[in-house]
């Protein structure tokens, strides 16, 4: 019996007979939105966020600050606030747009309260340092899957700055934070090299900290910068005063000062990781996709790609309608240090498989606590259809292969569901298993896909 037969949850990946053309609008991103709903969250005054994502992550976030006392009301508005742009949140001008948006309003963080944290990242470190602001206790659970990503990190330094914590000694999920309505803060040490997002974690609440933070890292490594630098724009966006490397401070130190946190008027920009399939798509086919409201300024890593496709044979230009991008109908390989773009590898990966050359990327070793381990997946998968990947300490050496038919398991990894996507529109026969893992980050990913490669416009 195929695996087919057996397993009803296996989507045929669409084969594309020609050059794709399309125009895409992409959803909002899953980091802007998430971190958006916490520093909302944490601010003296109600906030706006408008086209935030609505995925599993996003929707997780807002039901966990909800279960805390936060007022979040979806709407459908209308706002003059160009993408990625903030104001405050009185004054907003003539509406350019109509769209979804999230009305935030902060009303003091209550326990006892349960959160859901699924496989988020985000959710799972960036909500414990919240939750030691409520005025009781927060239990976090989640997947399965969450009881083994690293949170020792966010543990260890939430106690280290006065919290009580029971996770009866696992140092990870499930956990109780035990709220006493403010914390100390102060100065903390910490190896982040396992997930940039615990000092992301610490640094959003800290404006409410009593004395605010100052995060050490003292790791070897510190894998995903651009999230770091995301945050600490954001909190500056919401009047937080943050000390850090980048503009003349001590070099893995993070200081942030103690200071109200303003309600903001936010517009989400698209997420530029889940655009990568559909620039991918171009790359592949030797075709052109736009995807729409490409920011000009940035802090999403997967603004990288415009450099990373091109280098492996694209072309693109960047437009006030959004960012146009031409595959050349070569596929370069390429040798890269993915560090500081981690959530890229996979998509990078698949079009690697794919080029006229062998691929070398690097710096990625933390992946292995990604949703899944994701160095082992796309070896896995990538060479069960023929292909000859093989995993080396940081990375992935990936030499092409004419490639077959058959199942590209995902392992509840939205990343490795969009990646098989992209091997699948130039090899006949793929078949995702559980492509509704896509939920995470981009639920209408299949309807999506169908509909650029019918040059509907997605
Ligand atoms: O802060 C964030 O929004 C994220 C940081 C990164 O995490 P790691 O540093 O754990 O890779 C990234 O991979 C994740 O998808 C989102
Ligand atoms: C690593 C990722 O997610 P998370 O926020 O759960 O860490 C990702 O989206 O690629």
């Amino acid at each position: 019996m195929t695996e087919s037969a057996v397993h009803p949850a296996l989507w045929p990946a669409p084969y594309a007979s020609g050059a794709v053309e399309a125009t895409v609008t992409v959803p909002g991103s899953k980091s802007v939105t998430n971190r958006g709903l916490v520093l909302a969250a944490l601010a003296a005054e109600p906030g706006w966020l408008r086209r935030p994502l609505r995925s599993r992550d996003t929707l997780l976030m807002a039901d966990a600050l909800r279960a805390m006392g936060v007022g979040i009301e979806e709407t459908v508005s209308s706002s003059s606030v160009a993408a990625g742009s903030m104001t405050p949140a009185r004054g907003a001008g003539s509406p350019s747009f109509t769209g979804e948006a999230w009305r935030i309003f902060p009303n003091g963080l209550h326990g006892p309260a349960t959160v859901d944290v699924g496989n988020a990242g985000t959710v799972m470190r960036f909500l414990p340092p919240v939750a030691t602001l409520a005025d009781g206790p927060i239990h976090f659970d989640g997947d399965p899957r969450s009881y083994v990503r690293p949170l020792h990190g966010v543990i260890d330094a939430l106690r280290a700055l006065g919290a009580r914590i029971d996770d009866e000694g696992r140092g990870s999920l499930p956990l109780t934070v035990h709220g006493g309505g403010a914390l100390d803060g102060g100065t903390v040490e910490i190896d982040a090299s396992a997930s940039s997002q615990f000092v992301s974690a610490l640094l959003l609440s800290a404006p409410r900290f009593n004395q605010g933070v100052e995060v050490r890292h003292v790791g070897a490594t510190l894998p995903s910068l651009p999230h770091i630098r995301m945050t600490v724009d954001m909190l500056r966006g919401v009047g937080a005063q943050v000390d850090e490397p980048e503009t003349g401070g001590e070099p893995n130190v993070w200081r942030v000062s103690p200071s109200a946190v303003l309600g903001r008027d936010l517009t989400v920009e698209p997420d530029l990781s889940n655009a990568q399939p559909f620039l991918a798509a171009a790359l592949v086919t030797g075709g052109r996709v736009t995807v729409r409201d490409w920011p000009t300024r940035t802090t999403q890593p997967g603004d990288a790609l415009r450099r990373i496709f091109t280098e492996m044979g694209g072309s693109c230009e960047l437009t006030a309608r959004g960012l146009n991008f031409t595959g050349s109908g070569r596929i370069h390989g390429i040798d890269l240090d993915l560090s500081e773009v981690g959530e890229l590898t996979p998509g990078i990966a698949a079009v690697a498989a794919l080029a006229d050359g062998p691929s070398t990327l690097r710096g990625v070793a933390h992946l292995r606590l990604h949703e899944t381990d994701r160095l082992a997946a796309l070896t896995k998968e990538i060479n069960e259809l023929g292909g000859d990947v093989t995993e080396t300490a940081d990375g992935l050496h990936i030499r092409p292969r004419p490639l077959h038919s058959g199942v590209f398991h995902t392992y509840d990894d939205h990343r490795m569901a969009t990646a098989g996507s992209i091997i699948g529109l130039v090899v006949p026969g793929v078949e995702i298993e559980n492509v509704a893992t896509t939920s995470k980050t981009l639920p209408d990913f299949p309807r999506m896909w169908t509909e650029m490669l019918a040059g509907a416009g997605a």
